[in-house]
C-alpha cells in the first residue's frame, strides 16, 4: 500500500490507537496529585514538595540522571506512600484508569511486595490490596467506555534475598490476575544468576517470568538472564546492540547472542524515554530500538516509569514516530508483539490481537 492511501499518524489518532504495555511499574506511576494526598493521609513527611505541579517536575528532573541507581532513589518517595490497603487500592485503581485514557488496552503492571512491608503489611495482603484496585479500576474504565485488562508482574529486588518467597508468591495468586515474576533494582553487581532458585521453582512451575537485564550493565547480563535463568522476555535489553555490527556500508552482522534472540523471538521490552534518563541510550532519535526495529527483532514500545518520565504509551509512540518515522504498519507491529509476548493464555491474546488490536488500526490506516 503505497502511504498517501493510509492516514497519517496524528497525535488524536495515536491517543485513540488500541495499545499494549508489558512494563510498566506500579510504584512509577502515581499521580503527583496522589502522592500527596496519601502521604498526608499517612504521615509521610520526606516529601520535596507539596505541589502536585512542582513535585512531578521534580520526579522527572530527579529521574534524569544518567544513573540508574540515582533514578531508583526517586522510589523511595512513591513506595514511602504506599505501606497500607487503602493507599494501594487507589493507586492500582488509578493506574487502571489512566492506562484505559491512554489507549492502553491490555496491560502487565509490576510492582515489588516486599518494598510494601514497612508497617507491617503482609505479602498476601498488599497483593490482594492491588488485584482489588486493578478490578476497581477495570470496572471504572468500562463504565467511562473503556475495556481494559490488566495482568500483574510481581517483582523481586535483585539487592535482597526474596526472590524465591516472591516467585511463590506469584505462583499463589497465578488463579487471581498475577501472570508472571521479575526481577527489578540495580544491575550491575547483581547479576540475575543470584536468584536462580526463584526461576528453577518457577519452571517447574510453568509459570512466566521477565528479567530487566541489559539496561545498566551489558551482554553477560542477557546471557544469563536467558540462558542461566531462562527468562521469557527481556526488560529493556537494549544492550544487546552490542552484539551487532553495523559496517559502513550498512551491512549488519549479528553475534552469536544477538542471533538468538532474534531467532528465537525473544520479546524485548523497550522504555525508550527511561533509558535516556538512566544513561542506556544516549537519546530517543539514537536508541537502538530504530535498529532493533528495522532487522525485525521482536521490539515492544513501554512506559517503563510514567511518573518519573513524564511519559504515557502515546508519547512514548509518538517519540517513536518522530524521531525514526515510524507508521501505522510499525506501530501495529510492535502492539501486536507485545500481545503475542504476554504472560495470559494464547486464547485471550489471540482474541485480543483479532478483535480489538487488528480491527482498531485498520479503522485508524483508513485513509
Ligand atoms: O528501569 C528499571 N530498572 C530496574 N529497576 C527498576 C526500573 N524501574 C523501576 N525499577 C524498580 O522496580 C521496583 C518495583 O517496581 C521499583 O521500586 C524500582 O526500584
Ligand atoms: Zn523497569
Amino acid at each position: 500500500m503505497s502511504t498517501s492511501l493510509v492516514a497519517p499518524v496524528t497525535p488524536e489518532a495515536l491517543l485513540r490507537a488500541p495499545k499494549v504495555l508489558l512494563h510498566d511499574h506500579l510504584d512509577g506511576g502515581l499521580r503527583p496529585a496522589t502522592v500527596i494526598d496519601l502521604a498526608e493521609a499517612s504521615g509521610y513527611r520526606d516529601l520535596p514538595t507539596t505541589d502536585a505541579d512542582a513535585l512531578g517536575a521534580w520526579f522527572r528532573e530527579s529521574a534524569d540522571s544518567g544513573s540508574l541507581v540515582r533514578y531508583l532513589e526517586t522510589f523511595a518517595h512513591t513506595c514511602g506512600v504506599l505501606q497500607d490497603e487503602a493507599a494501594l487500592v487507589r493507586v492500582a485503581a488509578e493506574c487502571a484508569e489512566d492506562l484505559a485514557a491512554d489507549g492502553v488496552v491490555y496491560a502487565e503492571v509490576r510492582y515489588a511486595p516486599e518494598l510494601c512491608t514497612e508497617k507491617g503489611l503482609g505479602l498476601d495482603a498488599i497483593v490482594e490490596a492491588v488485584q482489588a484496585g486493578f478490578r476497581e479500576g477495570e470496572a471504572r474504565a468500562a463504565a467511562a467506555g473503556r475495556t481494559i485488562r490488566i495482568g500483574t508482574l510481581l517483582c523481586a529486588m535483585r539487592q535482597n534475598a526474596r526472590s524465591l518467597e516472591i516467585a511463590e508468591l506469584a505462583v499463589r495468586y497465578r488463579d487471581s490476575g498475577v501472570v508472571g515474576f521479575d526481577i527489578a533494582g540495580p544491575e550491575a553487581g547483581f547479576p540475575p544468576t543470584r536468584n536462580l532458585d526463584a526461576f528453577e521453582y518457577l519452571r517447574q512451575q510453568n509459570a512466566h517470568f521477565t528479567i530487566h537485564a541489559g539496561e545498566a550493565f551489558g551482554l553477560p547480563s542477557i546471557w544469563e538472564a536467558l540462558q542461566h535463568c531462562g527468562a521469557e522476555r527481556l526488560g529493556h535489553g537494549v544492550r544487546i546492540v552490542d552484539d551487532i555490527k553495523v559496517a559502513e556500508d550498512g551491512t549488519v552482522q549479528l553475534g552469536r547472542l544477538a542471533s538468538y534472540v532474534r531467532d528465537r523471538r525473544i520479546p524485548l521490552e523497550m522504555c525508550p524515554s527511561s533509558n535516556v534518563q538512566t544513561g542506556a541510550a544516549p537519546s530517543i532519535g539514537e536508541h537502538p530500538i530504530g535498529l532493533l526495529a528495522r532487522l525485525r527483532f521482536r521490539v515492544t514500545v513501554n512506559t517503563d516509569n510514567r511518573l518519573m518520565s513524564g511519559c504515557s504509551m502515546t508519547s512514548e509512540m509518538r517519540a517513536l514516530v518522530d524521531e525514526f518515522d515510524f507508521g501505522w504498519a510499525d506501530l501495529q507491529r510492535f502492539t501486536v508483539n507485545a500481545m503475542k509476548s504476554a504472560f495470559i493464555g494464547f486464547d485471550e491474546r489471540l482474541a485480543i490481537i483479532e478483535d480489538v488490536v487488528k480491527p482498531g488500526y485498520a479503522a485508524l490506516m483508513a485513509p
